[in-house]
């Protein structure tokens, strides 16, 4: 298990280019399993929960070449799918990351079956399989599900359907509109999620030869075929990422570029930001935060305490929530932040209360942070790292904080963050990794 060592305090300049979206790349590289054919992905972020995927496709038997960092060309060839049942795939990988959850839609619908243990992910809450699996039998499937061991599900074709969802999950959205590119007939899905990565998804899916409508909707269209093509893709930059890395130089007071943000794909996140009281300023697709020795968080209308919450696309994604309660606690003003959407991501902030943070967490669900505004600096102090997103804010913290930091349990932020410590020791951090 590693570990960071970090000396907090120091101000950061300098330029970052954002890695690929890891929830955009979950996606797109379970849908190289739709077609026999050569699909070429680039800008693949090179993270841990990506290489679990690959490594997953590879034992598949997907065909596998690396053209250049980020840059991979997979064939789904000849598929062995019996590898499903082996101890490897369901003990080493299959649990380890939810983004194995999306293998489903596309076995299910070429071959017809599928086993696949629980998966795994953030421990944020209780990640539900509801939505997936409720429907691939919406598409004419049998499901076997096995109480936290495992599901199994088999169909001899899928059939199209109309289906509205109960709520707008990204991964389930994901995995049923994949199911439905190969089933018999039209299929519709109402209350779908259409975050920039399901919209992306869509976009391969039809420049592979799918017959997708109302991309960017809630209200998606499918008219099945019977065989898709090859083609080539690249993934967008991490919104979550650019967040984080917004994050970071509020917090630090330091100047920092963010390079080709893909702006127009960020929705209310610089918005977000600058209601924080951050400043930020758009430079053709680049994002430049300028040196700010505060940020006044902003009112309600009515004077009123600022409350920030998620919402499924195009509100605020769940993922950037830890980080904008870190950014909080060194803010002038206070700020309630509702993370909705899971009932166990915020206990974090136990953490930050220990450096010296002034956080109330009203319950699972809300915390309200008294901005410091670096009056008194958080202490740093000996952490672990509970999931990504609380990772990489423990790591905002820690570089923010006075004196030294160690985080444990690294591999959780590796999972969503590219050689996180090589590219802020470039900014200036001073930051290193022990194994
Ligand atoms: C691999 C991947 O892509 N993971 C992302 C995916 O997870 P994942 O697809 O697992 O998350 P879901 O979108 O299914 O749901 C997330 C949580 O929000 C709740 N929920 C969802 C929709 C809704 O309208 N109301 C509601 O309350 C669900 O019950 C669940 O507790 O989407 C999440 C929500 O953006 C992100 O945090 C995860 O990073
Ligand atoms: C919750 C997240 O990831 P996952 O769904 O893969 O656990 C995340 O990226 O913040």
């Amino acid at each position: 298990m590693a570990s960071f060592k970090i000396e907090g305090g120091n101000f950061l300049k300098g330029e970052i280019k954002p890695q690929g979206a890891k929830n955009e790349a979950l996606q797109v590289l379970c849908a190289v399993l739709l077609t026999s054919e050569k699909i070429r992905i680039k800008n693949i972020p090179e993270i841990g929960d990506v290489q679990c995927l690959i490594q997953i496709l590879k034992n598949l038997g997907v065909i596998i070449k690396k053209n250049n960092i980020g840059d991979y060309t997979f064939q789904a060839k000849e598929i062995y799918i019996e590898y499903l049942n082996t101890k490897k795939f369901f003990i080493e990988y299959g649990q380890s990351i939810r983004g194995s959850l999306m293998i489903a839609g596309p076995l299910l619908a070429r071959f017809g079956k599928v086993c696949m243990p629980i998966p795994g992910g953030d421990r944020i809450g209780r990640r539900r399989l509801d939505i997936h699996l409720r429907g691939f039998e919406s598409l004419g499937s049998q499901i076997v599900y096995k109480e936290n061991q495992y599901f199994y599900i088999y169909s001899k074709y899928l059939t199209g359907k109309y289906l509205l969802l109960e709520e707008a999950s990204v991964t389930g959205t994901a995995n049923i509109i994949m199911a439905a590119t190969l089933a018999k007939g039209k299929t519709t899905i109402y209350n779908a999620a259409c975050e920039p990565y399901i919209q992306q998804l869509c976009r391969l899916l039809n420049r592979m030869g799918s017959k997708i409508k109302g991309i960017g909707s809630n209200l998606i269209h499918i008219i099945g075929v019977t065989e898709l093509s090859g083609c080539t893709h690249t993934i967008l930059p991490d919104m979550v990422e650019i967040g984080s890395w917004i994050g970071l130089a509020a917090i630090t007071s330091s100047e920092i570029k963010i390079r080709n943000v893909s702006w127009k794909n960020l929705g209310i996140i610089p918005n977000t930001f600058k209601k924080m009281g951050i400043k930020l300023e758009k430079k053709n697709d680049d994002i430049y935060i300028p040196s700010q020795k505060y940020y006044r968080i902003k009112k309600l209308l009515n004077n009123a305490i600022l409350t920030i919450s998620d919402a499924p696309w195009p509100g605020l994604t769940p993922d950037l929530l830890s980080i904008l309660t870190v950014v909080a606690t060194q803010a002038k003003g206070s700020v309630l932040i509702h993370q909705k959407m899971f009932e166990s991501r915020l206990f974090f902030v136990d953490k930050l209360i220990e450096m010296g943070a002034q956080i109330i967490l009203c319950d699972p669900h809300r915390a309200t942070i008294i901005g410091l505004n670096h009056q008194s600096y958080l202490r740093g102090s000996i952490l672990n790292s509970p999931d990504i997103r609380a990772g990489i804010a423990l790591l905002i913290a820690a570089l923010s904080a006075k004196g030294t930091s160690i985080i444990k349990n690294i591999e959780q932020i590796d999972r969503g963050y590219e050689n996180i410590d090589q590219r802020l020791r470039i900014l200036g951090a001073k930051i290193s990794r022990i194994v």
